[in-house]
């Protein structure tokens, strides 16, 4: 065993922060043993040294001054979240060759390869396994096991708090609102959760992702965004009834010389075994030329597991200083451009209000057809009025169609008469 301790400074104690100081220090003979040689948690840099923690710990360790606390460590753990001052302190860490442990998905999915590029500089390494999928080990599988093999295609549900709604509203009846509060509630929401509804974190991920899995470089940017703020409870009783769960599903799919890479509800059948993933737990598929599907499943948020995935990197990070030599780059070299969703093929579930007058049905039917959008199954429900002034809910389930000639569709669809709201277009995916 090596004498000299490994010294971590710690940036953050919420959720995730707290958990991992709480390993840190509950389990540091354990880590020292598996490292070969003693861990020191050096301080916690937090905003405000008084406040109350989800694990208390010897008051001396907190401290305001962050950068104090960097030059004073060996390994840097960033839990703190958002851009600045995260990613100064992050590259103030790696520029004086200290590597570092983040689960901050937002940041690597803007600055990643700045932060890629000073840690290849001074040979320290930058790890982030908790930044996608919580506890589920994917940064690894994708950076290294993957690493000779040709990804085409990830897919998965990579945010806890929108499962943990949308499952809770298909599964219980909840309301978003009061769903959203609960997964608050127990640690899985970003600390401002518009990030985990309208898709942003999601999408984050996504990008990470499809770098890794394409040895490309891709940002937030890339990607394209929806959220679950439109998702209605109609529309997740309309699934029910059709037979599908909605999920929000990540996609980073090879696409010709790119990557299309999006973010958006997505109608799963039942029987798909993305639609048994209940809770805050996350699920990815990745399929690869030699290696075919894999999946991986687990705990995708929330304050334990995520320190699990934080406390992983941290030993790998830490024999490698045992055992002297530089951290390990990632590779860029395929440069593969994100492509548009215009070409992007699915299959659609389209929600209509309309007047339920003779020919209706058959003029919307008509301009699915002129726009090449072939209709799976239709189902015509009765909402409100009488004979005379009817209002129906149309639920059409397509075949496979373009973005492109679903949007020129819906535009024309929208603009009759007749129609009095489009209330959904909801990709469908898994049959
Ligand atoms: N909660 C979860 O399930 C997961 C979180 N993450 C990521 O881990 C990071 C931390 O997440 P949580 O612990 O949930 O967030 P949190 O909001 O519970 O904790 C962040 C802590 O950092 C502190 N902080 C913020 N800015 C600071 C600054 N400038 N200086 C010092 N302290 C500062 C905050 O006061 C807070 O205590 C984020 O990047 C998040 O995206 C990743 C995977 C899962
Ligand atoms: N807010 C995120 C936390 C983990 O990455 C989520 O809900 O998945
Ligand atoms: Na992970």
């Amino acid at each position: 065993m090596n004498n000299q301790a490994i010294k971590v400074a710690l940036l953050g104690a919420g959720n995730v922060g707290s958990q991992v100081a709480r390993m840190l220090l509950q389990d540091a003979e354990t880590l020292a043993q598996r490292i070969g040689a003693p861990v020191e948690l050096i301080g916690i840099a937090v905003r405000d040294t008084s406040a109350k923690r989800h694990f208390e710990v010897d008051a001396s360790l907190y401290t305001t001054d962050a950068d104090a606390l960097i030059d004073a460590a060996d390994v840097v753990i960033e839990l703190t979240g958002g851009i600045e001052p995260a990613r100064t302190r992050i590259l103030r860490a790696l520029t004086g060759g200290k590597s570092v442990v983040s689960g901050n998905k937002a940041l690597l999915a803007k600055h990643g390869m700045e932060l890629q590029a000073a840690a290849k500089k001074t040979g320290a390494q930058l790890s982030y396994e908790a930044a996608v999928a919580g506890a589920i080990p994917i940064i690894r599988p994708l950076r290294d096991s993957l690493a000779g093999d040709n990804v085409t295609r990830v897919l998965g549900i990579m945010n806890g708090t929108t499962n943990y709604i949308l499952d809770q509203m298909d599964t219980t009846g909840a309301q978003f609102e009061d769903a959203l509060a609960e997964a608050q509630r127990l640690g899985y929401a970003e600390a401002d959760p518009t990030a985990d509804v309208e898709g942003h974190d999601a999408a984050s991920k996504a990008a990470i992702v499809a770098s890794l899995a394409f040895h490309s470089e891709f940002t937030i940017d890339d990607v394209h965004i929806e959220g679950i703020t439109s998702v209605t409870a109609d529309d997740v009783e309309a699934a029910v009834a059709d037979g599908f769960v909605i999920k929000l599903l990540a996609v980073c799919e090879r696409d010709g010389d790119g990557v299309n890479i999006r973010v958006n509800p997505t109608l799963v059948p039942r029987k798909h075994p993305l639609a048994s993933v209940h809770d805050a737990f996350n699920a990815v598929f990745v399929q690869a030329d030699n290696a075919g599907e894999l999946m991986f499943y687990g705990p995708g948020a929330g304050g334990a597991p995520t320190a699990s995935a934080v406390l992983g990197d941290f030993v790998s990070i830490a024999r490698r200083m045992v055992l002297g030599g530089p951290g390990i780059p990632e590779s860029s070299h395929a440069s593969l451009q994100a492509t548009a969703m215009k070409d992007v093929v699915s299959r659609y579930s389209v929600g209509l209000e309309v007047e339920d007058k003779i020919g209706v049905l058959a003029n919307i039917t008509r301009i699915f057809a002129e726009h090449s959008v072939s209709i799976q199954t239709i189902r015509q429900n009765h909402l409100s009025g009488d004979e005379e002034n009817s209002i129906s809910s149309i639920r059409i389930v397509t075949h496979r169609a373009t973005d492109a000639d679903l949007t020129k569709c819906m535009a024309v669809v929208d603009a009759l008469d007749t129609v009095r709201e489009i209330t959904s277009v909801i990709r469908v995916e898994g049959e």
